[in-house]
């Protein structure tokens, strides 16, 4: 015979024999008899026989569980395989549909580019447009590779693409409903009610409503896909460990076929396995970033909006907190630490216990009710010893992020005084404070670390070793008392029984020890949860109408001694009242009467007084019939130079006084940042829009274009909406002298250019951007708080002019008598420690006085002209001879 037929035959041989043994395993195993049938109809008729065994009684109980188990992973791995098909058809469709809209959007981008990054709908609600983590991962890649100096003005670049994200409108009702929860579990009013009182289940009770506000929300729905998938998972392990012992048995009896079976269920079963535990992970993911963008977005609703939350959190009772001192940490980091530890402590406990219930279920027919009780009792005197143990991580949690904030605020306030520091060559008092918050940082962060030692070597002692000891007797006690009953021993049995029980009782211990882990992350969980607690119910507090700008040390003077008995009478209600002065909005003026200027802090009304009884007003003459004019704007007037944009006269009234008289803080009274206590106190304003106050530091927008810096506090979105021009900026930039900004080199294009204009401009460039700001919005009323002093002389006059002849009606906080003469009114607070004032019209006596002392003051100093004449002489000749 040649080689050629030799090798044929025996592949024929070969092929023969695993036919065999195929059919033989199917009769052996399952009894199904597979003579004549063909590799189409294979699947139908192997399903319709497993269906046919599960059916009749009649049928070897051997065959029947295999059967059972046969069907569960053919269903399992079947599942697997069509989700999996299903999901990979979504993604090509997807992508498909993606180059086709991205095709159609590359024709129209150049004809109609989308400009708006956001857009604000009628209901409240906004629709805004982010940069495609796909794109921006372009970007970044893009960039990296042709990196270019930073040092440059950047232009905004267009971003390739964008996903379209919905933000809900703020529901006042919810937030007005919340405030009374927060503060009823903030003042343990649940305590006498409930029988067992835990602090920490109430916070999380009240924050539980915004993490899921309903049962429909997405949220209860990812919650309920995890808990299917947890289930799925122990049943599976319970699964597997039953196969896990039929496959030693088999290898125990030499069952060659049974083994093969069951390893192919073993693989058919390791799919939709580890399908779930990937599935697990990805939900606890997607649950904790959905947890942080509805805290995010709830707490961005008070602490962003026109009760100003942001600026007057610092007078609240707890300001001196680390969770308020370093408020920003708090609504970046607590809120993310909180999130992710929530879902893990839920996934940690609800892991374990539907382990617990599933495998003590089946324990319980294994090892009989005795050997269950005597797990859980094990279970209980682990975890109490554990919980003995346990330091105070929540507290130690809680200091360490606080060290975290402070540390990283420090680092924020040197670049944002850099420059300031470098002149004073403050670099070693900076260092010196940074490694101190270093060191505090580095010292709590070993300090947890240390008090977690003792506590994790007993933990690791118990659950670990302990435990798998104890698994290895309870896992034995059937097969002791079988043998010992019976005197028959059964090795093969007895492995799969061992095997299986072994396994189970391992992931009992497993399923215990992440139990008794948990204690540790609760711990944990119960610093985060009290100081996202802490942080939402300060804001609920200075975000409500009677924000009392934490008065506290006046209470006992405030409430008398029967309020206090009682009840229901709470503090905070009580010091509601104690800010009493009356706000009337939407005037056509300005007006402060029997004011008094009072520091807002603990003590209110008793607190410094700055300035006593202030009475005054602008224009002096109100027309009763114009008082609704303000609310409106006529934009079609407002960028015609020529056209002077008011109709009345346009009046101004100077505050003149020394430094700390309290000048700054009737401009605080007037933008309402600060309260009025006193009762017969009057602070009436106009109406939104209408009035716009110039700080003495001037801001300007992080990240921001020129021209987002103009027209602040607009966005450049609102500006296109409006139907505003580049061209009107460039028109204002004209009229404040800052036309030469765009002259430079980059033209109108310089108003896109994104820097950090703080630095970037001059000190007097500045104060011109301010007036820049007031010619955009053209308010009625302006109110300028030392917003000239770095401004020269001639362009100072000209500015005032400028106010002048637009007849807007201004008040100017200075120190500097020479403003008089662009005043009609002067406000001069004479005596810092009685707090006077006086109040005169310019042209009037006392005001003729006032100039004439300024006049006496120059002419007195130019008598001395021809002396310092003499002095620049004898100089100049000194000069000449050296
Ligand atoms: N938030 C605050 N907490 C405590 N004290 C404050 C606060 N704000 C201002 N003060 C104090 O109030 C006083 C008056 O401050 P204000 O800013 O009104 O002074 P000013 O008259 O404008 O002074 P200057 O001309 O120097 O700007 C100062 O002594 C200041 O320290």
């Amino acid at each position: 015979m040649t080689q050629k037929p030799r090798v044929m035959a025996e592949s024929v041989l070969a092929k023969d024999s695993l036919k065999r043994l195929i059919i033989n395993l199917h009769a052996t195993c399952i009894g199904l008899k597979l003579k004549g049938v063909t590799l189409p109809q294979y699947l139908r008729v192997l399903l319709r026989h497993l269906m046919q065994l599960q059916k009749s009684p009649g049928s070897l109980l051997e065959h029947r569980t295999r059967a059972r188990v046969l069907l569960l992973s053919l269903g399992l791995s079947g599942a697997f395989v069509a989700s999996s098909a299903t999901y990979a058809a979504l993604l090509i469709v997807r992508k498909i549909y993606s180059l086709y809209r991205h095709s159609r959007l590359h024709g129209r981008r150049s004809i109609l580019p989308r400009t708006r990054s956001q857009t604000q709908l009628t209901t409240g609600g906004r629709i805004m447009y982010i940069p495609e983590s796909k794109s921006i991962l372009e970007m970044m890649t893009n960039n990296s590779a042709n990196e270019k100096p930073t040092d440059q003005p950047e232009f905004v670049k267009p971003v390739a693409e964008s996903k379209k994200i919905y933000i809900r409108p703020r529901d006042d009702d919810v937030i007005e409903h919340d405030k009374y929860l927060f503060k009823n579990v903030e003042l343990g009013r649940a305590k006498n009610s409930q029988i067992f009182y835990s602090k920490f289940l109430n916070q999380m009770h009240v924050l539980s409503r915004i993490l899921i506000p309903s049962v429909i929300d997405k949220n209860s729905m990812l919650l309920i896909v995890q808990i299917f998938f947890l289930v799925m998972r122990t049943w599976l392990s319970l699964f597997v460990a039953k196969l896990d012992g039929q496959i030693v048995r088999d290898i125990i009896a030499g069952k060659g076929k049974r083994f093969i079976l069951d390893l192919a269920c073993w693989f058919l079963i390791a799919l939709p396995a580890s399908y779930t535990n990937s599935a697990i992970k990805l939900l606890q993911r997607k649950l904790s970033l959905n947890f942080r963008v509805y805290l995010t977005r709830y707490i961005h609703d008070m602490y962003l909006d026109k009760n100003l939350a942001f600026y007057k959190v610092i007078f609240d009772s707890k300001s001196a907190s680390s969770v308020i001192k370093n408020i920003d940490n708090s609504i970046t980091s607590d809120v993310t630490r909180f999130c992710d530890a929530t879902c893990s402590v839920f996934a940690n406990i609800a892991k374990p216990v539907i382990d617990l219930i599933f495998f003590s279920f089946y324990l319980r027919h294994n090892l009989g009710s005795f050997g269950v009780v005597g797990i859980f009792v094990n279970y209980f005197i682990t975890g109490y010893l554990l919980r003995r143990f346990t330091p105070p991580l929540g507290k130690l949690a809680s200091s360490k992020s606080s060290a975290d904030g402070d540390y990283y605020n420090y680092h924020l306030n040197l670049i944002n005084n850099n420059e300031e520091i470098a002149f004073y060559q403050g670099t070693q008092v900076e260092k010196s404070k940074v490694l101190e918050l270093y060191e505090i940082l580095m010292d709590r962060t070993l300090m947890m670390d240390k008090r977690k030692f003792n506590y994790n070597v007993i933990e690791d002692y118990i659950l670990k070793y302990t435990w798998s000891g104890l698994g290895y007797v309870f896992a034995s006690i059937p097969i002791v008392l079988t043998t010992l009953s019976t005197a028959i021993s059964s090795e093969d049995s007895n492995m799969k029984e061992f095997i299986v029980n072994k396994r189970l009782m391992l992931s009992l211990a497993d399923a215990g020890s992440r139990l008794m882990h948990s204690i540790k992350d609760i711990s944990q969980l119960t610093g985060y949860t009290n100081r996202i607690f802490t942080l939402l119910c300060t804001l609920h507090r200075v975000h409500s109408r009677n924000f009392n700008y934490g008065a506290i040390e006046t209470l006992p003077k405030l409430i008398t001694a029967v309020d206090l008995k009682r009840s229901d009478s709470s503090p905070q209600q009580n010091k509601q009242d104690i800010i009493q002065g009356t706000v009337q909005r939407n005037f056509n003026g300005v007006r402060i009467e029997n004011v008094d200027v009072i520091i807002p802090s603990v003590r209110a009304n008793e607190g410094s007084k700055l300035i006593k009884k202030l009475t005054f007003q602008i224009p002096p003459h109100i027309e009763q019939s114009s008082s609704n004019v303000n609310s409106v704007q006529d934009l079609r007037r407002v960028f015609d130079a020529n056209l002077p944009f008011f109709d009345g006269p346009g009046s101004s009234l100077l505050i003149l006084g020394p430094n700390s008289c309290g000048k700054s803080s009737v401009q605080r009274i007037i933008a309402e940042i600060w309260p009025v206590y006193n009762k017969n106190g009057l602070l009436s304003v106009p109406s939104e829009g209408a009035l716009f106050c110039v700080p003495q530091k001037p801001y300007f927008t992080r990240g921001g274009t020129l021209r987002d810096q103009i027209i602040y506090p607009l966005s450049s979105d609102e500006f296109f909406d409006r139907g505003f021009k580049d061209r009107d900026l460039v028109q204002i930039l004209k009229e404040v002298h800052l036309d030469y900004l765009l002259k430079r080199d980059k033209g109108w294009s310089y108003l896109d250019v994104v820097a950090d204009w703080k630095d970037l401009l001059s000190g007097g460039e500045k104060q011109r951007m301010n007036f820049a700001r007031i010619m955009f919005h053209k308010p009625r009323f302006v109110v300028l708080d030392e917003a000239t002093n770095a401004i020269s002389v001639d362009m100072e006059d000209y500015l005032f002019n400028l106010l002048k002849r637009y007849r807007f009606n201004f008040i100017s906080i200075s120190q500097r008598p020479s403003l008089i003469k662009y005043h009609d009114l002067l406000l001069e607070i004479t005596d810092t420690t009685s707090g006077s004032w006086q109040l005169q019209a310019l042209g009037t006596d006392e005001a003729i006085t006032s100039i004439d002392h300024e006049i006496d003051e120059l002419t007195q100093k130019m008598a001395n002209v021809h002396k310092w004449e003499l002095e620049r002489e004898e100089l100049r000749s000194k000069l000449a001879v050296i």
